[in-house]
C-alpha cells in the first residue's frame, strides 16, 4: 500500500482527525490512536479502522515523556486540540521537532493556530459559518443550513488536514525535514469553495440563497419526491443534457420557456414536482437510467448497497462484525488501499504491544503501568 512504512501518532478527538488518521491508515500507514483511559474518554471512536490504540495519560509528566519518545521515532504527530492544549503538556511543536526533525506536526483546529477566534470551542456549523460558505447554503427564505458535519469536519478539516500530511511528506523527501501543519478547518472550507469565488464574474452567484444556478434554484438542479415517497435527484445543466431531461418528463421543449431564463424557474419547477410525483422511483429509473439526462435516485442508506452500480463497483465494504462502511477513495490502480477488516480497537487494547514496538522494555512498561501511565484492556474472549 502507498503509505507503508508511515508511522502516525493520532491523538484522539471529535470527528475530523479521525477520519484524517483513517484515511492515512486504509491506504497503509501504521496509525495508533493515543488515547485516555477509558474512564477519561468522552467520545467514543467510530472511524478508527486499521488503527492500534494506547492508553496513555498525556497530563502526568511521564506520561508526556512517553509520547515525547514515540514521536522520535514517528513520521506524523496528528493532534485536535484547542491552540495552547499541546504547549501546557510540554509536547509543543518546539520540542516534538528538537527531537525529532523529520516529524511532520499536525495540527487540525477549527479556527486555527492564531487569531481573534482561535481559543474558542465550536464544532462544524460554526467554522462553515465563519468560512462564509455557510451563508450561501440553503432554500429561498429559509435560513442558511449546514449540511450534516461533511464540509468543515471532514472536508475541510480530516481530508484537507490528510492532504497537507501528505504534501509535507512528499516535501520530506526531498528536504529531509518534517513541518508543521495549520489545519484550520474554517480555511479549509473556504478554499473548498474557491469555484464559489472565482465564478461570481459567472453571474452564477448574483441572487439571493436559493435562487441560483446550483443552490435549487434552477429547476433543473433539484430533488424532486416520487409517488412512493423517495426522491430523484436531477442535474441536467448543459442544454444537451436538460433536452433528454425534458423529453423523459414527456414535454415538449416548444412549448417551454427557455432553460436559462430565470423568470420561467418557478414556474418550471412547479411542473417538474407535479410530474415527478405521478411516478413511483423505480419507474423513473427505468425512463432515466443510462441516459444523459443526468437523473439519477437518492438512494437511502438501505438501498445504496445494493444498487447494481456501487455493487458493480464495491464501493462499500462489510468489516468481520457485519458492520457496512464506505471503501477507500481513490482506487490506486498499483498500490490500492486494503483496509483493515477488524473491528476498530478498544481504548488502550494494544497499549503494550505499541510501547515494545518502539523499544521500551518490559520493565519500563510495568513501571509505567504501576504509576498509572498507561492503561491496558484486553477484549473480553467471546466464548
Ligand atoms: C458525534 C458528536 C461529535 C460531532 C462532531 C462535531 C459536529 C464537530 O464539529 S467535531 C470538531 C470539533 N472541533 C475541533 O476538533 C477543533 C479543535 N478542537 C477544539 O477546539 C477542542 O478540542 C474542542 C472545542 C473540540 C473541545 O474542547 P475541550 O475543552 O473539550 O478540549 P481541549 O480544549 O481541546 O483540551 C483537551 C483536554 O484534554 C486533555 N487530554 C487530551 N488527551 C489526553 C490524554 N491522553 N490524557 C490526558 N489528558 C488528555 C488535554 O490535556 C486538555 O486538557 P486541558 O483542558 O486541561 O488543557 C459527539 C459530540 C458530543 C457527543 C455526545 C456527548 O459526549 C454525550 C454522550 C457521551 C456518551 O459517552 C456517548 C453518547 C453521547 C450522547 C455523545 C455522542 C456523540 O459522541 C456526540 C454527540
Amino acid at each position: 500500500m502507498a503509505l507503508r512504512g508511515v508511522r502516525v501518532l493520532e491523538l484522539a478527538g471529535l470527528a475530523p482527525a479521525p477520519l484524517c488518521g483513517q484515511i492515512l491508515a486504509d491506504f497503509g500507514a501504521q496509525v495508533v490512536r493515543v488515547d485516555r483511559f477509558r474512564s477519561a474518554a468522552i467520545h467514543a471512536d467510530v472511524q478508527g479502522r486499521g488503527k492500534r490504540s494506547l492508553a496513555l495519560d498525556l497530563k502526568q509528566p511521564r506520561g508526556a515523556e512517553t509520547l515525547t519518545r514515540l514521536c522520535q521515532k514517528a513520521d506524523v504527530l496528528l493532534e485536535p486540540f484547542r491552540p495552547g492544549v499541546m504547549e501546557n503538556l510540554n509536547l509543543g511543536p518546539d520540542v516534538l521537532l528538537k527531537n525529532n526533525p523529520r516529524l511532520i506536526y499536525a495540527r487540525l483546529t477549527g479556527f486555527g493556530n492564531s487569531g481573534a477566534y482561535s481559543k474558542m470551542a465550536g464544532h462544524d456549523i460554526n467554522y462553515l459559518a465563519v468560512s462564509g460558505v455557510l451563508s450561501r447554503l440553503g432554500r429561498k427564505d429559509e435560513n442558511p443550513y449546514a449540511p450534516v458535519n461533511l464540509l468543515a469536519d471532514f472536508a475541510g478539516g480530516g481530508v484537507m488536514c490528510a492532504l497537507g500530511i501528505i504534501i509535507a511528506l512528499y516535501e520530506r523527501t526531498k528536504s529531509g525535514k518534517g513541518q508543521v501543519i495549520d489545519a484550520s478547518m474554517v480555511e479549509g472550507a473556504a478554499y473548498l469553495s474557491s469555484f464559489l469565488w472565482k465564478s461570481q464574474n459567472l453571474g452564477l452567484w448574483n441572487r439571493p440563497r436559493g435562487e441560483n444556478l446550483l443552490d435549487s434554484g434552477a429547476p433543473f438542479y433539484e430533488t424532486y419526491k416520487t409517488s412512493d415517497g423517495k426522491f430523484m435527484a436531477v442535474g441536467a445543466l448543459e442544454p444537451q443534457f436538460y433536452k433528454q431531461l425534458i423529453s423523459g418528463l414527456g414535454l415538449d421543449s416548444d412549448k417551454l420557456p427557455d432553460q436559462y431564463d430565470f423568470s420561467g424557474w418557478p414556474e418550471m419547477k412547479r411542473r417538474f414536482t407535479d410530474l415527478f410525483s405521478k411516478k413511483t422511483q423505480a419507474e423513473w429509473c427505468e425512463i432515466f437510467d443510462y441516459t444523459d439526462a443526468c437523473v439519477t435516485p437518492v438512494l437511502s442508506f438501505d438501498d445504496v448497497v445494493s444498487h447494481p452500480h456501487n455493487k458493480e463497483r464495491g464501493t462499500f465494504l462489510k468489516n468481520d462484525q457485519e458492520e457496512i462502511s464506505p471503501r477507500p477513495s481513490p482506487l490506486l490502480s498499483r498500490t490500492p488501499a486494503t483496509p483493515s477488516t477488524r473491528r476498530d480497537p478498544f481504548i488502550g487494547e494494544h497499549t503494550e504491544e505499541i510501547l515494545l514496538d518502539s523499544g521500551f522494555s518490559k520493565e519500563e512498561i510495568a513501571q509505567l503501568k504501576a504509576l498509572k501511565v498507561i492503561e491496558s484492556n484486553k477484549p473480553k474472549a467471546n466464548l
